[in-house]
């Protein structure tokens, strides 16, 4: 994609399979189209890689009221939650994790992903899953294998008909049990449900179609509540995880980094007392790091896709309405007239002349408009303090005889780091 936006421009066509998708390369034309035009580019074509969801929930829905709705609820639920102490709590456990392990490798992304998967189920039923759970172990596993195989079925929302081949019935098999095992915890949390109680997100959202059914009649039903805690429950747990292994991934290949960031925490938070959110300010080259880990290994390089709902002109074309758009998000993030040497790891682009973390326009790895990712306001609070608070607490190192591997990552319903495993001894 990155050869054919040198060849035929920032805004060009690609028929792929039955379906025509304009991909929209560089800030400049994802902003003019996505943030510009919003209401025009914020529709949603069938995806069949998403079956599972039936169509309900918010990553379907079209642009339309219910989807406005549903988003706007989303966001101001999570806007007036403590996030930092759903976090915390779920640090705690995973610290205890890692101590336990005294010293013996473990799989860093697979520790990370229980501790991200418990914070956005405690959001959604308000409590914590325990591990050992057998619904929420069948939820892990039914997650972790469908995203597994997902690396090969992008390409189905393009081919429809290839979803009969068997690697793709597989595929579509390990999504259902995955929207089965949300289906079992939902189905025992309704029963507790109570009508002036709010357990968690899910409670919230069954509130509001009471609420809608007495007043205007509902915009959102009990299947979209249902779409939305499995599309939740998938973005929510597996994008973090895939970052923050992405950044271990990378401050053991940069120990220079990863010393200097120690050393910032060190001297700002001190040895008593762990890293809070309130400790941002005063962490610039932590913040930076953060950001140049997103920039350096984007999770998402491509949008979901979208669809135009309106004819729309921009640069000088006609995209007209019912085409399906898609933003190449790697395309802003590996610019190297922006980011010179894109591939190499250095945290100090985001550091101005006065020590300060820079604002770069285009850096948008939750994208822009009305499809933004509308989990921003809990995916940085939990990367800060997950990251922090391991890199404070542990020196992390590569177990004796294995080497890293390469910082090449696997495309799929995220872009994943390669596995790798890990030794970590307290710090103090
Ligand atoms: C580092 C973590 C994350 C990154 C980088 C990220 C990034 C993105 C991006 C780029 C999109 C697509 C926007 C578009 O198509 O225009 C997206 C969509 C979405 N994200 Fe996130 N996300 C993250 C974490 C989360 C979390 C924690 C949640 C849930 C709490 C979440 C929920 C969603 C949902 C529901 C959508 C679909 C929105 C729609 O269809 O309108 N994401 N995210």
């Amino acid at each position: 994609m990155m050869k054919w936006a040198k060849k035929y421009g920032n805004i060009f066509t690609v028929k792929m399979g039955t379906t025509t998708t304009v991909i929209l390369n560089g800030y400049e034309a994802i902003r003019d189209v996505f943030q510009r035009q919003g209401a025009s580019s914020s529709g949603r074509p069938h995806l069949p890689a998403f079956g599972f969801l039936r169509g309900k929930g918010i990553l379907c829905a079209d642009y339309n009221k219910a989807f406005k709705r549903q988003r706007e609820f989303i966001i101001k639920y999570l806007s007036k939650l403590d996030v930092e102490k759903h976090i915390e709590d779920e640090v705690d456990a995973l610290m205890q994790y890692i101590r336990h392990k005294n010293g013996q490798p473990f799989d860093f992304n697979s520790a990370v992903s229980a501790s991200t998967s418990n914070i956005i189920g405690a959001i959604l039923f308000g409590s914590r899953q325990e591990y050992d759970d057998p619904d929420f172990q069948a939820l892990i596993n039914a997650y972790h294998h469908a995203i597994k195989l997902s690396s090969q079925a992008s390409i189905q929302n393009f081919l429809p008909f290839l979803w009969f081949l068997p690697q793709c019935r597989k595929l579509s098999i390990a999504w259902e049990a995955f929207a089965e095992a949300v289906n079992r915890i939902l189905e025992k949390h309704k029963k507790g449900y109570r009508p002036l109680a709010t357990r968690g997100l899910t409670d919230a959202m069954m509130h509001q179609i009471n609420m809608n059914d007495l007043n205007e009649g509902s915009l959102f039903d009990f299947d979209d509540v249902k779409g939305n805690c499995q599309t939740l429950y998938a973005s929510g747990s597996e994008r973090v995880a895939a970052v923050l292994t992405w950044g271990m991934l990378f401050l053991l290949s940069y120990p220079d980094v990863c010393n200097k960031l120690q050393s910032e925490l060190d001297e700002v938070v001190g040895k008593s007392r762990r890293p809070t959110l309130d400790d941002r300010p005063n962490l610039p080259f932590t913040c930076a790091t953060l950001m140049e880990i997103q920039r350096c290994n984007n999770t998402s390089p491509f949008s979901v896709p979208h669809k135009a709902t309106q004819d729309i002109r921009v640069h000088g074309y006609l995209i007209p309405k019912g085409t399906q758009l898609m933003a190449n998000y790697w395309s802003i993030f590996m610019n190297e007239t922006v980011w010179p040497n894109p591939y190499d790891f250095q945290p100090m682009r985001f550091i101005d002349d006065r020590g300060n973390v820079k604002k770069v326009e285009g850096f948008i790895p939750f994208s822009l408009g009305k499809r933004s990712c509308p989990g921003e306001s809990l995916a940085r609070p939990e990367m800060f303090l997950i990251l922090t608070t391991l890199v404070h607490a542990f020196t992390f190192h590569v177990p004796d005889g294995e080497v890293l591997p390469a910082p090449v990552g696997i495309t799929g319903a995220v872009y994943m780091s390669p596995k790798f495993a890990v030794c970590a001894r307290p710090k103090n």
